[in-house]
């Protein structure tokens, strides 16, 4: 197995995804299925943070408990498809930092655009979990990557619901240091740089818009 790429192997996760390809999904619940994968997949994601204990009384005695060691998160979603995997994020894990980077794909270059950014300051101290539904050329996420590493960030992992092969080869080779997490490898990417078989445009079937 390649330790680049996790593909999260869950049958919930595959079950709730072959809802959300689906044509026919509403707005209302491609949304509340991908808050809830994302729950899934943020289980997977931080299986290794890692613990210490702390002395507490619980109703009968005294115990070393586990607690998470460490407070030092950051969820960075990249707009403005990754607020849909963010949300259920932060439900997981509400004291986690949150930083946002606006990225569009211009439609005939497939490159990516930048139009926002803003980060907690110490991204250097951070686990720095960026997130987008879609890995699909990769020029979204790499682009992204490569500001937060100017900006000091050097504990990366990217998290993805949909990766195209093509995507996860760009980001091997852009980012060697960022783990890849996806719930599928699907087959390809088109002549206009959709992940096929896919499920569309992520932002769009969230919010609506076209
Ligand atoms: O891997 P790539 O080829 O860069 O494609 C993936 C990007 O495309 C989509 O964003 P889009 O540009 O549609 O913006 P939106 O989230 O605002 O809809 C998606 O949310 C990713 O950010
Ligand atoms: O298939 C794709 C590719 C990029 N962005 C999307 O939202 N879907
Ligand atoms: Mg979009």
């Amino acid at each position: 197995m390649d330790a680049h790429l996790t593909v999260v192997d869950h049958p919930l996760i595959k079950h709730k995804l072959t809802l959300m390809r689906r044509s026919t999904a509403s707005t209302q619940k491609f949304r509340s299925l991908l808050r809830e994968v994302a729950h899934l997949l943020t289980y997977e994601i931080t299986r290794d943070l890692e613990l210490t204990t702390e002395e507490i009384e619980t109703p009968l005695e005294t115990m070393d408990a586990p607690v998470l060691a460490g407070k030092k998160l950051c969820f960075v979603s990249i707009l403005r498809a990754g607020n849909g995997l963010l949300e259920g994020m932060i439900q997981l894990m509400p004291s986690a930092r949150v930083g946002h980077i606006g990225m569009y794909r211009d439609p005939d270059t497939l490159e990516a655009v930048e139009y926002y950014c803003k980060m907690p300051d110490d991204l250097g101290g951070r686990l720095v979990i960026v997130v987008d539904p879609m890995l699909a050329t990769g020029n979204s996420a790499i682009a992204s990557i490569e500001h937060l590493k100017k900006i000091g960030a050097t504990n990366i992992r990217f998290l993805c619901l949909l990766a195209s092969p093509e995507g996860v080869a760009a980001m091997k080779q852009a980012h060697p240091d960022v783990p890849v997490w996806t719930a599928a490898l699907d087959e390809r990417l088109d002549d206009h740089g959709y992940i096929r078989p896919g499920l569309g445009d992520a932002g769009d079937r969230m919010y609506g818009t076209k």
